[in-house]
C-alpha cells in the first residue's frame, strides 16, 4: 500500500513541481483514501483521485490598480475551479502577500471535501491575490477589489462559482466585490456569500466558522465524557475565525487565554472574550497587526515576543491563523502539557509531522476540512436563503449550522473509528468527503 501511495504522489509531484502546500494537502488525503479505494472495486482503477488532484480550471490574471500616491501597482489574481461534481464551485477569496498558485490549489483541494461533508450542493474552488491589504486605505482596497472583480466576473455566477471571504477578505471587501460584479453584469444574484444583511447576507455567517469549530470540538469532547465548560483554550491569530471561536467558547463556559500575531502571542489569565478580540480587530483595521498592542488596553496580560501560543499548558488548542503554523515541536509541547483536543480552525494549520504526533498519541484531532466547515456551511445556507428570497432568523441559521456540524462529526466517526475506540478524524473526514464526490464523478462519466 505504501508503494501505491508513493507512486501516486510521485506522479502528482511530477505534474505540480514547486507546489509544497498543494502536495502536502494531497499527500495527507492520499494516505487515507488510497487504501479505501484499493479495497473497493467500485472506485479502484478509475483514476478518480488523479482526476480530483487536477483542477477542472485554473484561472490566473493581471490585477492593475492605482494607489493613493497615483502609482500604478500590478498584482496577480487567481481562481482555482477545482471540482464541480456535486455543485457549483464554492470557496473563499484570500488577499495576502503569501498567496500563490500552490497555496490556492491546496485551499481549493481541501474545499472540495469540506463542502462535500456539509451535505449541501457545493463543489470546491478558491481564489485570491498576492495583494496585501495591511496598511492600505479604504480607497485603495476598493479600487483593488473593483479591478480584481472586473476580470473575475467573467468566470463566476450563482450557478457557476460562488466566492466568499477568507484571509484579508471580510465584509468590506465582499461589499466592494459585489458592487463591481453587479455593475458589470447588471444582475443582482447570490454570486457571493458573506454579503451584508442589507443586500442578501445571512445572519450568523460572520460568526459561523468559529461557532462551527466549537460545536465540532464539543462533539469530540463528548466522546470521552468531557465538554467545553471549564476548559482552558489556546487560539492563534485574531481575525474573523478567532473572533467567532472566542465568542462561542466563552458562551459555553470555556476560557480562551491566548491570541497571536506576527510579533508573538498574548497570554491573558483573566480570559479573552470576543469583545477583547473586537478591540484587536479595530486596531488591525488601522493597519497595525501587532498582538503586543493588546497590553495597551489589558495591561494584566503578558506578551511573549517571537513565541507561539502552543507552549502554553491548555486543555484545547485551536489554530485560527494560517497554514503550517503548528509544527512537530509545537505538537510535542502540547502533548507533553497534556492537551486533550486539537481542532483546526484554520486551513491546514498543522504540518504532517504534527498530525502524526497527535494521532500516534491518541489526542482528539480534528482536521480543518471537517471542523472549520461551518463557514462554508453558513455560506450554503446564505445561498439557500437567496434562492427562496427569504431571510431566516439567527436562531434558525444557528440551529441548521449546529445540525450540519453534528452531522459532519458523525460522518467522521463512521469512517474513522478504530478498534480501540479512538476516532481518527483525519481518515474519517477524508473518506466521508471523498465518497459523495467520487460517486458523482463515476455517474457523470469521464469529464
Ligand atoms: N473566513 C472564513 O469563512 C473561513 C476561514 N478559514 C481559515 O481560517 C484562517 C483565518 O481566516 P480568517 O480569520 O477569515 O482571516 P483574517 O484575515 O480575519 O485573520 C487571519 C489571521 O491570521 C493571521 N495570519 C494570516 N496569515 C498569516 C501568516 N502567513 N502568518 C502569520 N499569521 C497570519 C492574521 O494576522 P496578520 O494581520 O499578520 O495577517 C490574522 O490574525 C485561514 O486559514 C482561513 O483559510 C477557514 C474556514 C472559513
Ligand atoms: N474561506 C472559507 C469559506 C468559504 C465560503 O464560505 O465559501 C473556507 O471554507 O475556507
Amino acid at each position: 500500500m505504501e508503494q501505491k501511495i508513493n507512486e501516486f504522489m510521485a506522479l502528482v509531484e511530477s505534474k505540480n513541481p514547486n507546489e509544497p502546500e498543494f502536495l502536502q494537502a494531497v499527500r495527507e488525503f492520499a494516505e487515507t483514501v488510497i487504501p479505501f479505494i484499493s479495497e473497493r472495486k467500485k472506485y479502484d482503477g478509475k483514476n478518480i483521485l488523479l482526476r480530483i488532484a487536477e483542477p477542472e480550471r485554473s484561472i490566473i490574471f493581471r490585477v492593475p490598480w492605482v494607489d493613493d500616491k497615483g502609482e500604478i501597482i500590478v498584482n496577480r489574481g487567481f481562481r482555482i475551479q477545482m471540482n464541480s461534481a456535486i455543485g457549483p464551485y464554492k470557496g473563499g477569496i484570500r488577499f495576502h502577500h503569501t498567496v500563490n498558485l500552490s497555496v490556492l490549489k491546496f485551499l481549493a483541494f481541501e474545499q472540495v471535501f469540506k463542502n462535500s461533508l456539509t451535505t449541501l450542493p457545493m463543489g470546491g474552488g478558491k481564489g485570491g491575490s498576492d495583494f496585501d491589504p495591511e496598511g492600505k486605505s479604504d480607497g485603495e482596497i476598493m479600487r483593488f477589489c473593483q479591478s480584481f472583480m472586473t476580470e473575475l466576473c467573467r468566470h463566476i455566477g450563482p450557478d457557476l462559482d460562488v466566492p466568499a471571504g477568507d484571509i484579508g477578505v471580510g465584509a468590506r471587501e465582499i461589499g466592494y466585490l459585489f458592487g463591481q460584479y453587479k455593475r458589470i453584469r447588471n444582475e443582482f444574484t447570490g454570486v457571493l456569500t458573506g454579503k451584508g444583511l442589507a443586500y442578501g447576507g445571512s445572519l450568523i455567517r460572520p460568526e459561523a466558522t468559529g461557532y462551527g469549530v466549537v460545536y465540532f470540538t464539543d462533539q469530540m469532547l463528548r466522546t470521552i465524557g468531557h465538554d467545553i465548560k471549564g476548559k482552558v483554550v489556546a487560539i492563534s491569530g485574531f481575525g474573523n475565525v478567532a473572533w467567532g471561536v472566542a465568542l462561542k467558547v466563552n458562551e459555553l463556559g470555556g476560557k480562551v487565554v491566548t491570541i497571536s500575531g506576527p510579533d508573538g502571542y498574548i497570554y491573558d489569565e483573566e480570559g479573552i472574550s470576543g469583545e477583547k478580540i473586537d478591540h484587536m480587530l479595530e486596531m488591525r483595521a488601522t493597519g497595525d497587526n501587532r498582538a503586543e498592542r493588546y497590553l495597551e488596553k489589558y495591561p494584566n496580560a503578558i506578551f511573549h515576543k517571537g513565541k507561539s501560543p502552543w507552549e502554553v499548558k491548555v486543555d484545547i488548542a485551536i489554530p485560527c491563523a494560517t497554514q503550517n503554523e503548528l509544527n512537530g515541536d509545537d505538537a510535542q509541547k502540547l502533548i507533553d502539557n497534556g492537551v486533550l483536543c486539537v481542532t483546526e480552525a484554520a486551513n491546514m494549520p498543522s504540518t504532517l509531522d504534527a498530525i502524526k504526533l497527535f494521532l500516534d498519541n491518541k489526542v482528539l484531532f480534528a482536521p480543518g476540512k471537517a471542523a472549520n466547515a461551518g463557514g462554508v456551511a453558513a455560506s450554503g445556507l446564505e445561498m439557500t436563503q437567496n434562492s427562496i428570497r427569504l431571510n431566516w432568523t439567527s436562531e434558525e441559521v444557528d440551529l441548521r449550522l449546529k445540525e450540519i456540524m453534528i452531522g459532519i462529526h458523525n460522518q467522521c466517526k463512521k469512517y474513522g473509528a478504530e478498534e480501540d475506540g479512538y476516532v481518527n478524524y483525519v481518515k474519517g473526514a477524508n473518506i466521508a468527503g471523498f465518497v459523495k464526490v467520487a460517486d458523482a464523478m463515476l455517474a457523470q462519466g469521464v469529464v
